[in-house]
């Protein structure tokens, strides 16, 4: 803690003295990206909190690409699809390819196909949103639930015979993401379904963030709304999302990286900087989003670099 203390007293990343071990190496920042040929950029809490852009991330952006680097933007966030990511990043005026973009829920359908060769008679019962729908279509991959009304009805008049026996046979696999939608209903069929002793059900989480940063605070993320699922069920599902293997797989299949020429950028210790640290780069904790200083020691996990955010990287 005394490192970090000094670190903040001496304000805004000069080039504080460091003594103790772990610390993370505060470097100058000048000239930071020079030494990496990819970045890859967590969204939520380094970008953006919600819809609003943080300050400096855009021209941060601007001014890797300008270096010449590759730029892949890697989300836990299942809510959006690579297609609506596309349309926020537009909106939000940052110049992104889709193909740029690897979100959790594109990524926990890359995983059913080809990890787990999901069948194509079989669907997926989906805890979740339009985002996670479409990226199981784009993957030619049947599903159930989601926004489908028959599994959103809010009422406190439920028919449990109905969904115990209205079960769907074909239901292969269960995928939980963010769903602001989460109602009793949609977990009574998830739970009904990971518990059948009839069928061998798959139980995905795309990711398990404990929390989800707004731009006014933190509220609950995906790993809180699924945990009914998890204790109701007793069973170990398989997560998508950073820090995960099946996130960095998805990635490696389509990019090409040299871990020793790439930085994870990310604001949460367990999830970004985790996932840095399983793919042996290098990686940066911004403190725009949801990790603190003290988390660091508090967790246990230490980045290569901190910054207050990505405007304070020259
Ligand atoms: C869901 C979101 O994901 P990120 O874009 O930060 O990976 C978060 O929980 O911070
Ligand atoms: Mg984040």
């Amino acid at each position: 803690m005394l490192f970090l203390s000094r670190f903040f007293l001496s304000c805004d990343l000069q080039q504080p003295s460091i003594s103790e071990m772990h610390s993370p190496d505060l470097l100058q920042y000048d000239k930071l990206i020079d030494k990496f040929d990819t970045l890859l950029f967590d969204c939520d809490g380094v970008l953006w909190r919600g819809n609003e852009l943080i300050p400096g991330s855009k021209e941060f952006v601007e001014k890797v690409r300008k270096a010449g680097k590759q730029v892949i933007f890697v989300t836990n966030n299942a809510s959006n699809s690579r297609n609506q990511y596309k349309a926020k990043f537009d909106k939000l005026g940052i110049n992104v390819e889709r193909d740029e973009i690897f979100g959790s829920a594109y990524a926990s359908a890359v995983y059913l196909k080809y990890n787990l060769k999901f069948p194509a008679d079989k669907k997926v019962f989906v805890v979740g949103m339009k985002g996670l729908e479409e990226e199981l279509e784009s993957e030619g991959i049947q599903y159930i639930g989601g926004t489908d009304p028959k599994y959103n009805t809010i009422t406190p008049d439920i028919d449990f015979n109905a969904i115990k026996s209205g079960l769907d046979k074909d239901v292969g696999a269960v995928v939980a993401g963010f769903d602001v939608m989460l109602n009793y209903t949609k977990l009574s069929y998830a739970y009904s379904y990971l518990t059948s002793k009839e069928h061998d059900v798959k139980f995905i989480l795309t990711n398990d963030d404990s929390t989800f940063p707004q731009s006014c605070g933190l509220f609950p993320g995906s790993g809180a709304m699924s945990s009914p699922l998890v204790v109701s069920s007793k069973r170990k599902p398989t997560v998508v999302g950073k820090p995960n293997a099946p996130m960095l797989e998805c990635i490696l299949k389509q990019k090409q990286l040299n871990p020793d020429r790439t930085l994870m950028i990310g604001d949460r210790l367990n999830t970004d900087i985790s996932f840095g640290q399983h793919g042996n780069v290098k990686t940066l904790l911004v403190l725009s989003g949801v990790s603190t200083p003290e988390d660091i020691e508090k967790e246990g996990i230490y980045p290569d670099y901190i910054a207050r955010s990505l405007k304070h990287i020259r």
